[in-house]
Parts: structure tokens; sequence; C-alpha cells
């Protein structure tokens, strides 16, 4: 590191870094009167030998956030994007190889999907996916990668195959135990891959493509007695049906379905209306990780 400017005094500056978040670039493919579409939000993180800049405000070091967002912009034109993760992995060499001052570089992407209206009208009109968002974050050092790739807002309802009882009881307890109830969940789920830059890398969109299915298919395959026994399915069938995968962090939101009290109409109500409650949620929260490697996916996965 270089030699600093650091001002007199106990104050020391510690963790720091810098970037453009949240450009919105929209990438159109046009093949004939087929286009293709990819909406993209991407925020750049850069951080290295930026010592100065904050003691100082010598800016020698610092490569303007307005170039990282313009990079942005210009690299969906010049290499296209294939699919998050690889756009990524462009931007975040692009920075810590062309800048002797950046170190290391983290591009979070959210992708946002869209499908076709028709085919007649030439296959230019699109109508957004109500589905969820895709999640793909890149880290690189100069030396090795880390890839956590992910999804966020999937919803999720089982309409029977769930109970819940036999729990902990203390004299604040109300909750009726429940042998056949509504299971909801709006899935958040970030996966970290094994591969650190070496060899080939995974077939990005592939693998995205079937960690989902994996998860839908083990939320609507378990039999649950609690979330928390749902989560861990779907989190070790990723495990163990993907190889590239090495952890699996899974945060659901419990969206409860009580049933309507509809006595006061003189109606019964056998497990047929519910109210569905957007506030409060149980939080049901965990890593699932493949034996013998190391968690590194972080606790809350808000900001990633
Ligand atoms: O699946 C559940 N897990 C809980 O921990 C919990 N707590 C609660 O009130 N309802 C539920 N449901």
């Amino acid at each position: 590191m270089a030699e600093t400017s650091r001002p007199a005094g106990p104050a020391i500056l510690a963790q720091n870094q810098y970037g453009k978040a949240e450009n919105r670039v929209v990438r159109i493919t046009r093949d004939g009167a087929t286009h293709h579409i990819k909406d993209l939000n991407v925020s750049v993180t850069l951080s290295g030998d930026m010592d100065d800049v904050h003691y100082s405000g010598s800016n020698a070091h610092v490569l303007p956030t307005d170039t990282t967002k313009n990079t942005v912009f210009a690299f969906a034109k010049r290499y296209g994007i294939e699919s998050a993760e690889q756009f990524g992995i462009h931007l975040a060499r692009h920075f810590v190889t062309s800048q002797e001052a950046i170190r290391t570089a983290r591009i979070r992407i959210e992708e946002y999907a869209w499908d076709r209206i028709g085919a007649e009208d030439g296959g230019h009109s699109f109508v957004r996916k109500g589905q969820e968002v895709r999640h793909a974050q890149v880290f690189h050092d100069g030396t090795s990668w880390q890839v956590i790739s992910g999804l966020g807002d999937l919803v999720v309802l089982n309409s029977t195959d769930s109970e819940f009882w036999g729990y902990a009881k203390d004299g604040y307890t109300t909750l009726p135990e429940a042998y056949d109830r509504v299971l909801a969940t709006e899935v958040n789920a970030r996966w970290r891959y094994g591969w650190t830059g070496g060899g080939d890398a995974p077939d990005w969109d592939a693998s995205y493509a079937e960690v989902r299915r994996h998860l839908l298919e083990a939320f609507a395959g378990t039999y649950s007695y609690s979330l928390q026994q749902t989560l861990y399915e779907m989190g070790a069938r990723v495990i163990g049906e993907r190889a590239e995968v090495d952890e699996i962090r899974l945060s659901l939101p419990n969206k409860h379905h009580f049933l309507a009290d509809l006595t006061p109409f003189g109606l019964t109500n056998d497990n047929e209306v519910y109210l569905a409650a957007d506030r409060p949620y149980g939080l049901i929260e965990a890593t699932v990780l493949r034996e013998g490697r190391e968690a590194a996916i972080p606790v809350d996965l808000t900001n990633l």
C-alpha cells in the first residue's frame, strides 16, 4: 500500500468501498424481426488503494463512479449480456485489471424477465414476467472469483400437506395446533458456486433453471411439519442434485393464512376461507452447506 497522508489524531480509515449503484440497463438484441431483451439492475462496488482520497481528497486513484456507470452500458453493447453472471465477470475483471489502485470488484445484478406477447407481431412486444427476480453477485480480487446466484420474490403455496404442532408452549402461547394448514412463502435464495476461476465455469443459465426447478419441486413435494423442515429439504435437494453448488442460503417468510372465523355468521369453515395476513410474518432462514465446505454467503440477504 502506498504511503498515505493520514491526518494526525486517533481516527483511522477502516473498510471502505465505492461505486455506482443500480444502473438500469436494457439491452435489445435484434435478430431480424425477432428481438431479445435483457433487463438488468447492475451495482458496481470497488475497493483498493483509496486511503488518499479519504484522508487528503486526492482523487488520483479514484475511477469516477460515473465512469463505472458508462462501462456498464458500453459493455452491454461491446460484449452483449449472455447471462447476468457472465456480464458480472466481464465487468469485475475489467475494473480490477485496468486500474492499479482497484484491488477488488463486486458486481451485483438483479435481472427482470420478460415474456413475449404472441409471435404474430414480429416478436418485438413483451410483457414483464410477474415472477421472480434473478440475482447474481460476482466478486473478484485479481486472483480468484466468487459467484453467488439467487432468486427472490418467488411466491409459492401448498394448500395441504402442511402441519404445525408439538411445539414448545408457555403462558403466552395461543396458536392452535394445525394438522392441515396452508403453507405459503416467498422464496429468497442465494447459492454459491464452488467455481473460483480454474477450469470451465458452470453454465450459468442452465444452473439457474435447474436450481429453481429443484427448489420448487422440493417445496411442492415435501410433506411439511414446519417451514424449517421444508427449507432444509429445499436446500438439501439443491446440494444433492447440483454438484456445482457448495452452499445455499434460504430466507423464507411464512406467509400466514389464518382460517377466517365465520361463526358470527352461522357459517362453518372447513379449511376453505383464509385471511392472508401480510404482517407480521414468521421469518425462517438457514444455510445448507456441502459437507467439508466453509459457509461464505452473508447471513442477511437483504443487501445481496
Ligand atoms: O412452520 C412454522 N414454523 C414456526 O417456527 C412457526 N411458528 C409459528 O407461530 N408458526 C410456525 N410455522
